[in-house]
């Protein structure tokens, strides 16, 4: 080894942010830890993973599910909080109450902003989360989130409140800050026209408008969109900020979502370097 002065040791060497997914399986690859982990690699953050649940997964649906032992979720997280540590957490396929409850309380006593991308079904209407664990959801992990990302059909299961147009959505909104997040962004990416979600804390709104791809290849967004905001944060940036460069991230993958198998390919995580 060498160096230019004598006596001085090498340059020390970059260490990026660390993000941590807490999540499921797609073995598909287009969703879950796999879509979680390229998108912040993609936004230039070291990706960890607490793995919750196995899907057999491809682009026509969800064929198999199996959820880890909360001994194995517990041990995941202790081995990368405590000796690694993490600058920003995302959530998203928590399948069970017991998984939910464990996961929130992992996370009540962690210093560092929390995304919950309250995932219930997958885009071809496969469940993700058991019916009775929507109210661990809300009175467990809601309240330790940072940020809530719920798409319109969560927005509807958690709150009762239908979204149809964009008028809506402030009040939807309004909904989920009652059971505790510090922010609430409604995704409204299942309307038509723009793609348009609305990111509030109860005092700013934020509207966020993207032209919507006319591309069906859009397995992934939810947890592409959560991710990105989480590695955006981990960068230091404050949660609006965050999230508008995280949408600007997905609208691109979107874009760029290209066909494999059969059915729903996957949005483009490298969007940006082809
Ligand atoms: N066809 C599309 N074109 C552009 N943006 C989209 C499109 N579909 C969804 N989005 C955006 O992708 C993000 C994820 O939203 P959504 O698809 O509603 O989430 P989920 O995957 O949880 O159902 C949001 O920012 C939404 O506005
Ligand atoms: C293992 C797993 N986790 C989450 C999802 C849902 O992902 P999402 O980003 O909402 O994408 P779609 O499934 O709606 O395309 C999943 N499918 N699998």
């Amino acid at each position: 080894m060498t160096t230019d002065t004598p006596g001085a040791g090498p340059a020390p060497t970059a260490v990026p942010p660390r993000v941590l997914t807490v999540a499921g399986s797609d073995s598909g690859g287009g969703a879950g830890i796999q879509a979680d982990l390229k998108a912040m690699l993609a936004l230039g953050t070291h990706g960890m993973s607490v793995l919750t649940a196995v899907t057999a997964q491809n682009s026509l649906g969800v064929q198999g599910a199996w959820e880890l032992p909360l001994e194995a979720i517990r041990a995941q997280f202790r081995s990368v909080v405590d000796d690694i540590g993490v600058q920003a957490v995302k959530t998203g396929m928590l399948a069970s109450p017991a998984i939910v409850e464990t996961v929130a309380s992992l996370l009540a006593d962690l210093n560092a902003p929390v995304i919950v991308d309250p995932v219930g079904v997958s885009k071809h209407g496969d469940a993700l989360l058991a019916a009775d664990a929507l109210d661990a959801v809300r009175t467990k992990l809601l309240p330790v989130a940072t940020v809530a990302t719920p798409n319109l059909d969560e927005v509807a299961q958690l709150t009762g409140v239908r979204v149809t147009t964009e008028a809506d959505m402030p009040s939807a909104a309004a909904a989920i800050l009652e059971f505790g997040p510090r922010w609430a962004l409604v995704k409204g990416g299942h309307l038509r026209g723009d793609a348009v979600d609305l990111l509030t804390d109860g005092a700013e709104e934020h509207w966020l408008r993207s032209p919507r791809h006319d591309n069906r290849h859009t397995h992934g967004t939810g947890c592409t969109l959560a991710s990105a905001i989480a590695a955006h944060l981990a960068h230091g940036m404050p949660v609006p900020e965050a999230v508008a460069a995280a949408k600007e991230y997905v609208t691109g993958a979107i874009e760029a979502g290209f066909p494999l198998g059969a059915g729903i390919g996957p949005v483009d995580h490298a969007w940006r370097w082809r």
